[in-house]
């Protein structure tokens, strides 16, 4: 399929807002922040705790942990705890903060529902990619946001229903917004569960410092940096970094168990793992999710090993450093490899190789070249029609049965991803790592449809319970909580075209699909980002429809040409050499998995890609890697010279 021409493919380059349809009345959503200056001025937080004016940046060679003063001019600009972005204005139902209603007044269907009726739950197994593609979008993902006062790890603090699943009929708590189970709901139905869970993200109208920014509607806070910068993996304040540093050579705090380094235990591991007993394995990261599934862990595993791999080589070649400049370089070049690996090898698979290169997500480069567009106008805030909608398209990607995978790639076992939910203890007994990343690498991640893995639909943190939550359903119920413009609000900004009926959805929705979203919906108004976007056939070379993949590149533009610390500057305070940034260049999946698994002796060259002619298992020796020797520093401590830490401020309590 081709785009139409005033499509998305240059809306981002003049700076222009995208014409608007006058057509369009006040009701519709008209772009706001196009470039984004509405977050320049102070953060919101919580009363008691408003902090007093940040000092002044200072240029440091390094990033903040919390993303502070990577923009000199709007030093807050991308920090954690703060808004997501938006393109274009919401669509509450009270026009303030109450989730999105139908145009007509009523109630939205239910989110339960159209995921059983509009989105199916078939295992096809994709041709070309692993299940490694899908997991490294995960860990892409939680680098840049995370809604504020939720969890994804174990049961919610806020109870919106009871335990056995029914609704609580008095003193609801005024976050709770539950999706109620249809009647006849094939998995809920066999054990009487009426309600699920679900709690609303806090926005900055919550309880927060008076603020002249304030506008006239709710924004949602995400709490980690937004930023590609392995905030994951370092935390996003000196109050998470702390905790999981050893202060020794430069090295992340580790396990060590059976010879090999695993994430250091969790203090208070009940309140976010699954445990089966009290003894049980629960990490402590940078970031809360990271017990989540276990090929999650894995991959948080192997950005852990890479820092302090990384570290003792720059010990070795470095003597004369000490803990914290051997700290800081270690994370900037893992960081380098991290968003090399993104735009490079994972992003083309997703969003397509020529697009990339069209909006310049990407260039050609050769050898050190550097790519100097930094533009310090540009919110690098995640957006949150990204977040909540565009982004969560590829939880279809999820395979629900995970095999354990041998040297000689022969399948020995295979488990329920719904049994190791906050359960990382897997990985980390006998040779599970090695057996899971080599399954991560052989089996195939599920096709980019319309289907979601039972495991996923029926079965999501099901804690031991016959059935759980449902993803979808509450991936539609969060584009509700953020009033999120419709479907069609998106498709006329991306260029796609606005349709004026239901006929109009035919251009990249089936019919059979737009015949069930006409059975449920009362207006073609009212059908969500999250699930219109979902229908779209894909754009050629990419994985997913016109109106979720202009989202897509836009976000991913941003990220890049909004972080003054993206490895390809050649900014001569923060620039890699250019020989070094050759070497970087080198980064790849396989090679991250070849060096950080526990006794991986081989990989196809292409990780995120299936084992074909094309693409055969060799010896890792036979994959490039990069050479740290490039790091041998002879001027004794030059990188110290302009070194300094913002210590920004807690602005928000988690
Ligand atoms: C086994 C794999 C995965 C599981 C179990 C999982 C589960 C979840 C859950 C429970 C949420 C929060 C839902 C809510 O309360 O609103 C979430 C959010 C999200 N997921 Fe996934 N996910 C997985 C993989 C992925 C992948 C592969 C991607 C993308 C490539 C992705 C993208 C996102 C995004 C963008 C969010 C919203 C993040 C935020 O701003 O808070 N997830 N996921
Ligand atoms: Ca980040």
């Amino acid at each position: 399929i081709k785009v139409p021409a005033t499509s998305y493919f240059t809306y981002h380059h003049g700076g222009s807002i995208p014409s608007q349809n006058a057509a369009i009345g006040p009701q519709f959503s008209q772009p706001v922040n196009y470039y984004g200056s509405f977050l320049d001025s102070s953060l919101k937080v919580p009363t008691q705790m408003c902090p007093p004016t940040p000092p002044p940046c200072t240029k440091s060679r390094y990033r903040s942990l919390d993303g502070s003063c990577n923009n000199l001019y709007n030093p807050s600009w991308g920090v954690a705890n703060s808004r997501y972005g938006r393109l274009l204005t919401p669509r509450y139902g009270d026009g303030v903060s109450s989730p999105t209603a139908s145009v007509t007044g009523h109630e939205l269907p239910n989110a339960r529902l159209i995921s059983l009726t509009v989105f199916g739950e078939s295992d096809v197994p994709d041709r070309g990619l692993t299940i490694a593609n899908m997991q490294w979008g995960q860990i892409v993902t939680h680098d840049m946001s995370l809604t504020a006062g939720g969890t994804q790890s174990r049961k919610h603090t806020t109870r919106c229903c009871t335990d056995d699943g029914k609704l609580i009929q008095s003193g609801l708590h005024s976050t709770c917004f539950p999706i109620i189970v249809p009647k006849n709901d094939p998995a809920h139905s066999q054990t009487g569960t009426e309600c699920m869970n679900f709690v609303r993200t806090l926005t900055d109208r919550d309880n927060f410092c008076p603020d002249k920014t304030q506008k006239s509607y709710a924004e949602q806070l995400s709490v980690v940096t937004a930023y590609m910068d392995l905030s994951h993996v370092y935390g996003n304040s000196e109050e998470q970094n702390r905790p999981i540093r050893s202060f020794v050579s430069g090295r992340l705090l580790v396990d060590n168990k059976q010879g090999f380094e695993y994430p250091p235990q969790h203090p208070n591991a009940s309140t976010t793992c699954d445990l089966q007993t009290p003894q049980e394995t629960c990490y402590l990261g940078g970031d809360m999710r990271i017990n989540q599934n276990p090929g999650l862990t894995i991959m948080q595993i192997i950005l852990l090993r890479e820092h302090n791999r990384i570290a003792d080589n720059l010990q070795a070649l470095n003597q004369h450093w000490d803990d914290e400049t051997i700290f800081q370089e270690a994370r900037r070049i893992n960081i380098a490899q991290f968003q090399h690996v993104n735009y490079y090898e994972w992003l083309p698979i997703m969003l397509g190789h020529e697009n990339m290169l069209k909006n310049e997500l990407i260039y050609q480069t050769s050898h050190g070249d550097y790519v100097n567009d930094y533009n310090p106008n540009i919110d690098p805030s995640v957006l949150n029609s990204h977040a909540t909608a565009a982004f969560r398209y590829f939880h279809t990607q999820i395979e629900g049965q995970l095999d354990f995978v041998a040297e000689e790639r022969t399948i020995s076992n295979t488990i329920r991803l719904s049994d190791w939910f906050n359960r990382p203890v897997v990985v980390e007994s006998g040779d599970n790592f090695d057996f899971l990343s080599r399954g991560m690498t052989t089996q195939p991640q599920e096709t980019t449809d319309i289907n979601n893995d039972v495991e996923v639909k029926h079965f999501l943190f099901r804690r031991g319970r016959p059935f759980g939550l449902d993803l979808k359903a509450f991936d539609i119920q969060r584009n509700r909580d953020h009033g999120l413009a419709s479907y069609n609000d998106f498709r006329e900004f991306c260029g796609v075209g606005r349709a004026h009926g239901w006929q109009d959805f035919i251009d990249f929705i089936s019919p059979a699909n737009v015949d069930k979203l006409k059975a449920l919906y009362e207006s073609h108004e009212d059908v969500e980002l999250t699930v219109g976007g979902a229908l779209e056939r894909h754009v050629d070379g990419a994985l997913a429809g016109p109106t979720f993949l202009c989202i897509l590149t836009e976000q991913f533009y941003r990220t890049r040409v909004a972080d003054r610390f993206f490895y390809e500057r050649g900014d001569s305070n923060t620039a890699f050499t250019s020989e070094q940034l050759n070497e970087i260049r080198k980064t790849s999946m396989a090679r991250l998995f070849c060096d950080n698994g526990n006794n991986i002796q081989q990989m196809q060259p292409a990780a995120f890609r299936r084992v074909s002619p094309n693409n055969q298992i060799t010896s890792c020796s036979n994959i490039p890697y990069v050479d740290l020797s490039l790091w041998r520093d002879h001027s004794v401590p030059a990188f110290k010279s302009d070194y300094t830490i913002y210590n920004a401020p807690l602005l928000v309590k988690n």
